[in-house]
């Protein structure tokens, strides 16, 4: 690799040589259209290289970042491009992305990762399959059905046996989903988590209190949009469109029940009929979430420009 011509970007543990993609990454999540973002990220790089400079540290780069946006009268932009740096940076986020089957949440969690660089992206149902290997059928066969034919096996009947076996089903995966979130947070590192195991009455509250975590149930309130959605699924992946079909009014249920108990518990709720839409009110849901988070350690904008990272 030759680095001869490059401009060398340097972090506290590591160097890499000036990206044009990487910063104009930055500056998307930061609420620039992608076109405007690789304008801008190129000007600065243009600029780097007329001021002859060949090796900029990080804090040195983002402080130029933040007063060139604000020069260009992008002062929104540039407030949220230095939360982002501050919190992708150093703190460890939680985004959780709940919702009935068919909904979106694998899609929207993609793009979000992509938007903000989080390298982590875990299904529930990766981790509904990581607890079947732990916990045998005989004791919860719930486990081993999926989230709208757990009703089959359960034991007792009373309720609504469609959301009990439901909420049974998705116990376990809960309890997996919490030691996933406890591991992150301690060793300080991002994910995404998304699928439809994720119901807000069944989470501790001390998830849902914890700043660092972020959680947004999605929907789709129109229930023939919803069902064509398993019509595109079925087209390009293994899972067979009649199976959900056939349970769908079970899984309208679910997508109901989820509704309610995110604003039983205060957990925004959004539709996903367009994904930019939808993943730009995602993201600034989040980015609400991440000035309190900020606020909270006391920290001003002033600090978070000296703040190295
Ligand atoms: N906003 C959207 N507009 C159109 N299609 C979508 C949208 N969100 C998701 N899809 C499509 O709908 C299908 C179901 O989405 P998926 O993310 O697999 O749902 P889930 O993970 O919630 O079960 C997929 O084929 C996906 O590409
Ligand atoms: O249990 C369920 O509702 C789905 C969850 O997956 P998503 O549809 O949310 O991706 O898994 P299945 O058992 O159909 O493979």
């Amino acid at each position: 690799m030759n680095l001869q011509n490059d401009i060398i970007v340097r972090g506290k543990s590591y160097e890499m040589p000036f990206s044009k993609g990487i910063l104009a990454r930055s500056l998307t999540a930061a609420g620039l259209k992608p076109s405007i973002a690789y304008r801008i990220a190129w000007d600065i790089y243009e600029m780097l290289k007329k001021e002859n400079i060949r090796v900029i540290d990080k804090a040195d780069l983002r402080r130029r970042v933040y007063y060139y946006l604000i020069s260009k009268n992008y002062d929104e932009v540039a407030k949220k491009y230095l939360l982002w740096r501050m919190v992708l940076g150093r703190r460890p986020i939680v985004i959780l992305i709940g919702g009935a089957s068919g909904v979106g949440t694998s899609t929207i969690a993609f793009e979000i990762a992509s938007r903000l660089g989080i390298p982590s992206v875990i299904g529930t149902d990766s981790i509904r399959e990581v607890m079947r290997k732990v916990i045998s059928r005989e004791l919860i066969p719930t486990l081993y059905e999926s989230s709208y034919t757990a009703w089959k096996v359960l034991r007792d009947d009373e309720g609504n046996k469609y959301i009990k076996g439901f909420e049974r089903h998705s116990e376990a995966v809960l309890t997996g989903v919490e030691g996933v979130i406890d591991r992150c947070l301690v060793e300080g590192q991002s994910v995404i988590i998304e699928g439809t195991h994720l119901i807000p009455t069944l989470l501790k509250d001390k998830y849902l209190e914890n700043s660092h975590v972020v959680f947004i149930m999605l929907t789709i309130y129109n229930e023939e949009l919803h069902k064509m959605r398993f019509y595109a699924r079925g087209r390009v992946s293994s899972r067979p469109t009649e199976r959900y079909l056939k349970h769908f009014k079970i899984i309208r249920m679910i997508n109901d029940y989820m509704v309610e108990t995110a604003k039983k518990k205060g957990i925004p709720v959004v539709e996903n009929i367009k994904i930019s839409e939808t993943v730009d009110k995602c993201l600034n849901i989040i980015t609400e979430r991440l000035k309190t988070m900020i606020e909270l350690e006391g920290l001003s904008e002033e600090d978070m420009l000296e703040e190295g990272i």
